[in-house]
């Protein structure tokens, strides 16, 4: 059966809509768990498919996982570890790239660890060669095999001096779930600095973790012999946030984004105005909406925090096909992410990808044959198309294009959208959207 979602374009989104716990944050909260010699409790867990993963992950190393799924309470209970057997972590790996930071735990709990084939968006190469160098050089043993990845530890785990290439996240976060129960002291230069590392590192240092961030992306870990669980409250996410803000600005709408937090949305925040998009933020989240008058025009680089995130890119260039003018967008995360705009353009939007760098940050991509720059001019008039979702950010791209679109669109693949979007048909119908979803 696949899913069918036909989408009458042209009416406001207007409402409001709940946002939870970040998928770029929960997931990784749960693998923390299996450090600890102690149950853990995570609240604001939404209901993605990533954290259905995850928890299927950790159920089948003999985890206990308990969820309120109304309150969004988590209690993850690792007393009764296991070693999965590598066909079963293979089995429920699904469309995700959280499975490659189970290996510090796993090492320190069971002795070794298995990275199957990792999913996540298809927005580049997406290698994984900075994880394998900082577990080999903590002293793991690397054993590439046809299946996947097989890493033991049999002198134990040693703390280390590491540097990364760039500051990658998931990187960052290898270096920290394997850090806290290393033996000795580990620095790692040029590390992430994302709000969700942040949480991550307050979620450690409630298990006994010993983590200091200094100003300069370095990040000093002092290992500890045991650790025990946690009670957090995982930061609400931030790009699903941004995303409906976008929604707005698209559809001429007005939402109300309960729980979205202004710390986190600092570089969108400053965006969305420069385009005319209005918001007012309260105690309970962040209203956004369209001001009524013409969008302006926008020079925009993405980057990693605190510059503006590569995940807030896809809805953005959406609004930028309605400023009137010409636009420029310099991709500088990922080689790769402006596939989405095929269909956009099937829709009528005018955007151009070059190959040059199109900005001045510093950029990885800019010698090399990738399309990562997008010239955009606007306004387009958008019509309804049949479109088939390419990855997560992109496919809620291409729905809010749809919604702002005349005519109908068909939407294949909407599945994809459930990795980060909870309840998005539920709040699609609470904000107005002419929406239906058929099986066929
Ligand atoms: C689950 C999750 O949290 N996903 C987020 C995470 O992805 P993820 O952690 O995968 O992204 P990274 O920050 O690691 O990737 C950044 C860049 O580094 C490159 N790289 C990374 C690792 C490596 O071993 N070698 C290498 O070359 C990547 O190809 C990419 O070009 O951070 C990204 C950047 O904010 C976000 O877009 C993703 O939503
Ligand atoms: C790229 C993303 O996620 P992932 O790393 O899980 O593919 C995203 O959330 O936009």
């Amino acid at each position: 059966m696949t899913k069918l979602l036909t989408i009458q374009g042209g009416k406001p989104l207007q409402g409001s809509v709940r946002v939870r716990g970040a998928k770029n944050l929960v997931p990784k909260a749960m693998v923390a768990s299996l450090l600890g010699s102690s149950p853990s409790q995570l609240r604001n867990v939404p209901e993605i498919k990533d954290v259905e993963i995850v928890t299927n992950l950790l159920t089948i190393h003999g985890v206990k996982v308990e969820a309120d799924v109304d309150t969004g309470d988590l209690t993850l209970d690792p007393s009764q570890m296991r070693t999965a057997e590598h066909s079963e972590i293979d089995a429920h790996a699904g469309d995700s790239r959280i499975p490659i930071l189970f290996c510090g735990p796993l090492m320190h709990r069971n002795g070794e660890a298995f990275i199957p084939d990792l999913g996540g968006c298809r927005i580049g190469d997406r290698p994984i060669d900075y994880h394998l160098e900082v577990l080999r050089t903590f002293g793991a043993v690397v054993d590439k095999q046809a299946t996947g990845i097989h890493i033991t530890a049999p002198k134990g785990l040693k703390g280390a001096k590491l540097e990364l290439p760039y500051p990658s996240v998931g990187t960052t976060e290898q270096v920290l779930l394997t850090a806290v129960l290393a033996d000795g002291i580990t620095e790692l230069k040029n590390a992430a600095v994302e709000p969700e590392i942040h949480d991550l590192i307050a979620i450690l240092q409630q298990m006994g973790a010993i983590i200091t961030v200094n100003t300069d992306r370095t990040i000093r870990i002092e290992g500890v012999e045991r650790l025990g669980g946690y009670k957090h409250r995982a930061i609400p996410d931030r790009i699903e946030s941004a995303s409906w803000a976008s929604a707005a600005l698209v559809t001429r709408g007005d939402i109300y984004v309960q729980g979205a937090a202004q710390r986190d949305l600092s570089a969108f925040l400053n965006t969305y105005r420069k385009i005319g998009g209005e918001f007012e933020v309260d105690d309970g989240g962040i209203r956004f909406w369209h001001a009524g008058g013409q969008l302006e025009p926008l020079v925009l680089e993405t980057d990693v925090h605190p510059g503006f995130m590569t995940d807030w890119q896809q809805p953005m260039v959406v609004a930028l096909t309605q400023a009137h003018g010409v636009s420029i967008v310099h991709e500088t995360v990922y080689e790769n992410r402006f596939g989405f705009t095929e269909p956009l353009r099937r829709m009528g939007a005018s955007i151009q990808l070059h190959r040059e760098c199109l900005g001045s940050n510093p950029c990885r991509f800019g010698q090399r044959n990738f399309l990562h720059s997008a010239v955009i001019s606007g306004p387009a008039e958008l019509q309804g198309a049949d479109i088939d979702v390419p990855d997560l950010r992109g496919g809620f791209s291409h729905l809010i294009a749809a919604l702002a679109a005349s005519g109908t669109s068909r939407v294949t693949g909407i599945e994809i959208i459930d990795r980060g979007y909870e309840h998005f048909m539920d709040k699609l119908h609470a904000l107005g959207a002419d929406v239906e979803l058929t099986e066929r």
